[in-house]
């Protein structure tokens, strides 16, 4: 899977179609991230023309804690790569005016000609990026309060639950509908409900991955065990 995910964003950087694109944090995409890290020491792709913009981030955490999404995008990809500093474009938890570092983000995004390609993981609870169940599809880059399912999920990475953020900052469901590509990545057996939610094809608030329903250019790359018999077809 994580190949698959690499041969995409590979083959999307390579044509031209993805300049600009969204990137995900969690388990899912670190496979993924190891094969571009390879391939661009290789010398196969390229990042220097790239406009990368990180989906979320935890409020209030400083980019240096190394629990922050910041430094998972650095630690995991771009101190790896030949992206130039000023084409990377990654949230902070401890900024002074949270709503004015959303409003920055979203003209940057703008100015990058919106977002090519958005590669997403999914959230046990449906979330895509910090969207979290319930929340407006109508939002650009917006600060949110986490479900307790996501806490949950997210507490084997903290010391104990009360260290767990409560808030991040997150692209808006509107951000990633716009995006001219969309790429899915599920794994894991908790990601199974989500998934069957999405792939029943109904919009339902509840599980914000539907939202991606109706988007004309969405790839889903799942493990084969979480797909329906009917729907396998690798
Ligand atoms: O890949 P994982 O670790 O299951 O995480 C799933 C999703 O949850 C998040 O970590 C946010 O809660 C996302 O960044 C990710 O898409």
């Amino acid at each position: 899977m994580a190949e698959l995910a690499a041969d995409y964003v590979c083959a999307s950087l390579a044509d031209g179609s993805a300049t600009s694109l969204a990137l995900p944090t969690g388990d899912t995409p670190i496979g993924m991230y190891k094969h571009l890290v390879e391939r661009c020491r290789r010398g196969e792709i390229s990042f220097s023309n790239a406009e990368l913009f990180n989906l979320d981030e935890y409020t209030g955490m400083s980019p240096n804690n190394p629990r922050s999404y910041h430094a998972f995008m650095r630690r995991h990809l771009i101190d790896h790569i030949d992206v130039p500093a000023e084409q990377v474009h990654l949230l902070r938890g401890n900024v002074a005016d949270p709503a004015e570092q959303c409003r920055d983000f979203d003209r940057a995004i703008a100015a990058a000609g919106g977002i090519d390609l958005a590669i997403l993981g999914l959230g046990a609870n449906g979330h895509i990026a910090f969207n979290e169940p319930g929340v407006s599809w109508e939002l650009d880059t917006h600060v949110v309060t986490l479900d307790e399912k996501t806490r949950h999920a997210h507490r084997p990475n903290f010391p104990d639950e009360a260290s767990v953020p409560s808030t991040g900052v997150t692209m808006g469901v509107n951000t990633l509908r716009s995006a001219r590509k969309v790429l899915l990545l599920c794994a894991g057996e908790s990601k199974r409900e989500a998934l069957a939610a999405l792939l029943a094809g109904r919009e339902d608030r509840a599980w914000p991955v539907t939202s991606l329903l109706g988007h004309t250019d969405l790839s889903i790359l799942a493990e084969a065990a979480l797909m329906p018999a009917s729907k396998q077809f690798a």
